[in-house]
């Protein structure tokens, strides 16, 4: 495995294996890795000739500073774990690396990015957008590997790719979660033993909404989840939203699509986590 820090030093070795037809993974991360970055990568090592991952604290998607100077950086334990997943190449580039002047390009996919997480951080899924297209370019992938734990992220690169005609394939991976059921987060780092016993409540929540939906209205089943978490001291609420797995509109009936979505956002003291959960797919 090698770990590169240049651009150029990345295409040198791609163009190589290009040329020998070989299809390129790659899996954008931002680090502080864990069996959920694990089990796309591992997906992209099996489906691909080469994978690239990438690993790279993006500024421009942090509304809160605070949360990026937070945000846990962990080079060499992630580069142990990709090694062990036998990656290919590592791409952890400066921020000076990716932008050597400020992007002020402008991605709008409206309504995907203006409900939910693109109403409550505002600029994030524009940053997200200028990194993930940034990185499609440099590498130029067969396949790209993104996690439905950001499920509204995925949705969105999903239209950027449709939009800017990117000729790559999308693969969405399903969430990875603790035994006890917390999705796996970078952010988990940072709870407290209290605060992650807090944190479980949110999966747990999920789950026996699963249940409650079967017999409840849409609207039910929005405020049994808005109950609940409001009930356990130590979490806030943010938005907890059911819509339409492909148009992120809020649904009213169940009738109304074949695919609905329940996605949730809660702050666990300083830490804010995301989760979501499938009531119907087809
Ligand atoms: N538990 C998980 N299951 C499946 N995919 C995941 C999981 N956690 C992260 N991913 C995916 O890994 C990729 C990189 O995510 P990122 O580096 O932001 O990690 P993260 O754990 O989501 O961190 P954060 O604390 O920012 O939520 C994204 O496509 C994300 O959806
Ligand atoms: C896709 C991504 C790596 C872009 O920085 C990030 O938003 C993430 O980790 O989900
Ligand atoms: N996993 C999404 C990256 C972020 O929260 O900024």
């Amino acid at each position: 495995m090698k770990v590169i820090h240049t651009i150029k030093d990345l295409q040198t070795e791609l163009s190589v294996l290009k040329v020998l037809g070989k299809k390129v993974g790659l899996v954008p991360t931002m680090g502080a890795l864990h069996a959920g970055h694990a089990s796309l990568v591992k997906r992209s090592v099996n489906e691909n000739d080469v994978t690239v991952v990438s690993v790279f604290v993006n500024p421009t998607q942090f509304n809160d500073k605070n949360d990026l100077v937070k945000y846990p950086r962990t080079l060499d334990a992630d580069c142990k774990l990709l090694d062990a997943c036998e990656v290919n190449f590592v791409f952890a580039p400066s921020v000076e690396e990716i932008y050597p002047k400020p992007d002020t390009r402008s991605f709008s996919y409206a309504p995907l990015d203006t409900v939910m997480e693109g109403a409550f951080r505002p600029g994030h899924f524009n940053g997200v957008c200028q990194i993930v297209s940034k990185l499609f370019d440099i590498v130029k992938p067969y396949r790209a590997y993104f996690g439905e734990k950001d499920f509204q992220q995925l949705a969105i690169i999903r239209e950027m790719v449709r939009q800017m005609k990117f000729d790559l394939e999308i693969v969405g991976c399903p969430i990875v979660r603790e035994e006890d059921g917390l999705a796996l987060s970078s952010r988990n780092a940072r709870l407290s033993a209290a605060e992650r016993e807090n944190a479980l409540n949110i999966s747990r929540t999920l789950f026996k909404s699963l249940t409650f939906a079967a017999d409840h209205s849409v609207s039910e089943t929005q405020q049994m989840v808005e109950d609940a978490i409001n009930a356990t001291s130590g979490l806030r609420l943010e938005y907890f939203e059911i819509v339409d797995g492909n148009t992120l509109q809020k649904i009213g009936d169940w009738n109304e699509t074949s695919y609905a979505v329940g996605c949730i956002t809660v702050f666990c003291g300083e830490v804010r986590l995301i989760d979501n959960i499938k009531y119907k797919e087809v």
